[in-house]
């Protein structure tokens, strides 16, 4: 069966094909460490894992490399503002490179907790400066650069199909008032190398040019070369890095080795708030996995919503809807506990499945497709559960390892089941109500059945009334 996915560079669904057969390398831009993700940027991770994890379905080993940018992204992506790390090392007045260490293992945990497999390769750009300059020298023997007062600049005058990935219109970018060119001949040219200049800067190393850092685009160029050589097949990332850091990785290559760092180019829509609004790192709606577990929502329960819209479409961002996805994965998890082992995955709902994942990874409607299912009469139902265990392999939300979690009761709600107990038998209907609506308010659900009084947790309760 065919894999179909969208490449941004050919604005177009194009079938997979690799450049090794039985093998996919990909790539993908990582966390900048110098704060907690956001859960936007965290769907731009959940759609990468979707992607291996339908490549590994469609029997490619992949491997797959995320980088971890400690150094050189700037404040503005116009290559102006101070280094992310060292304004998050002085808010946190912690040095650069204790919350590089933080940051990346708190990303660590946070795609750990959302079932994103861990890549073969962390690639850190500061532990690959050599190869960044070995990366700037070739695109300076190949004539591409010039020197500025603060530092080694990218010619994209001298790249006829610079911008192409983003059908950026070049003219007008160039003609723009607007943009501060300084010591730039170009809006568009980038910085490859930064001197440190006067500057009092925690991490900076000595190159053939000065003593600087890399500019934030190369470390990719670099480090994608360095473990998937430098053509590989799949690159992705948010759809912000379409006309500006991959435009520039992507000239880089160029300039370098005359074409294109990877085969396809995947990106992944937005989290919105509010509607239009990105999910930001500066706006008051930054929320973490941390803060969606502190309101009790499971971090499965968002890796569900992700799945629930397609990579490419926004997805705005609500209680309402995490709610609606906490339910469904509940019902869901607790419908393949009560399905019998033993069976063999349905060969036809297998490949309708896979039919829809393989169409850009249509997680939505493999999702429906899922649902029916587990209405089918048609389908035995041990035959229902092997095939979710087979589509787990790509929704990731381990449903074979879940438990119904034993229901601890605290004493105080304990205490009211048993005030309840004692007004039903003394026929004080009245109070029962109000006893039974105090025990729903600390959040847990009562039920009388011929055995006794049952009590679930509310986000379980769907287990006493399936
Ligand atoms: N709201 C969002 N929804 C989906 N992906 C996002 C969102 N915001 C950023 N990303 C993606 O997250 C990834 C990590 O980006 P990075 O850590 O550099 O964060 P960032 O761009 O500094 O975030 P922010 O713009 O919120 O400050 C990138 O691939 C980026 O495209
Ligand atoms: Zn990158």
């Amino acid at each position: 069966m065919e894999l179909m996915l969208y490449d941004t560079y050919e604005r177009r669904l194009r079938p997979f094909v690799p450049l090794q057969a039985g093998a996919a390398g990909l790539y993908a831009c990582g966390p900048t460490v110098y704060d907690y993700a956001h859960i936007g940027n965290l769907r731009t991770y959940l759609f990468g894992d979707v992607l291996r994890r339908v490549l590994a379905l469609n029997g490619y080993a992949v491997n797959h490399v995320i980088c971890v940018t400690d150094v050189g992204h700037l404040t503005s992506d116009a290559d102006t503002g101070e280094d992310k790390m060292e304004k998050g090392s002085r808010r946190a007045r912690q040095s650069a490179w204790e919350i590089a260490a933080f940051y990346t293992r708190a990303f660590q945990q946070d795609i750990a907790d959302l079932h994103i497999l861990a890549p073969a390769v962390w690639a850190r750009a500061t532990e690959h400066i050599q190869e960044q300059i070995d990366f700037i020298a070739g695109i300076e023997r190949n004539g591409y650069t010039y020197r500025t007062a603060d530092g080694i600049y990218f010619d994209t005058h001298q790249l006829a199909r610079y911008g192409h990935l983003a059908r950026l219109d070049i003219g007008g970018l160039r003609s723009g008032h607007r943009v501060e060119l300084r010591d730039k001949r170009s809006a568009t040219d980038f910085a490859l190398w930064k001197f440190s200049g006067d500057e009092q800067r925690q991490m900076e190393w000595d190159s053939p040019w000065g003593r600087g850092f890399p500019g934030w685009h190369i470390e990719c160029s670099a480090m994608s070369s360095k473990y998937l050589g430098v053509l590989f097949d799949i690159h992705v990332g948010g759809e912000d890095h379409i006309p500006v850091h991959h435009t520039n990785e992507i000239a880089q290559h160029e300039a370098c080795h005359a074409h294109p760092p990877a085969q396809y180019w995947l990106h992944g829509a937005f989290l919105n708030v509010d509607g239009s609004a990105k999910m930001s790192k500066s706006d008051g709606d930054f929320l973490r996995l941390a803060t969606l577990a502190e309101r009790g929502v499971d971090p499965l329960a968002y890796r569900y919503l992700v799945l629930s819209a397609h990579y490419r479409s926004p997805l705005t961002f609500s209680w309402a809807a995490l709610d609606a996805a906490q339910t469904a994965l509940n019902r869901l998890r607790l419908a393949y506990h009560r399905l019998p082992g033993g069976g063999q995955p349905d060969a036809s709902y297998q490949q309708a499945l896979q039919a829809e994942l393989n169409q850009d990874l249509n997680t939505p409607r493999a999702l429906a497709l899922m649902w029916e299912l587990l209405k089918s009469n048609e389908v035995p139902a041990a035959a229902q559960k092997a095939t979710l265990t087979w589509l787990d392999q790509v929704l990731g939300l381990g449903l074979a390892a879940w438990a119904p979690a034993a229901c601890v009761v605290p004493d105080e709600v304990q205490a009211l089941v048993a005030a309840r107990d004692l007004a039903r038998q003394e026929k004080r209907w009245a109070d029962a109500d109000t006893l039974r609506r105090a025990i729903e308010d600390a959040g847990y659900a009562v039920r009388d059945t011929p055995a006794g009084t049952s009590i679930q947790r509310q986000a379980t309760s769907m287990i006493s009334n399936e």
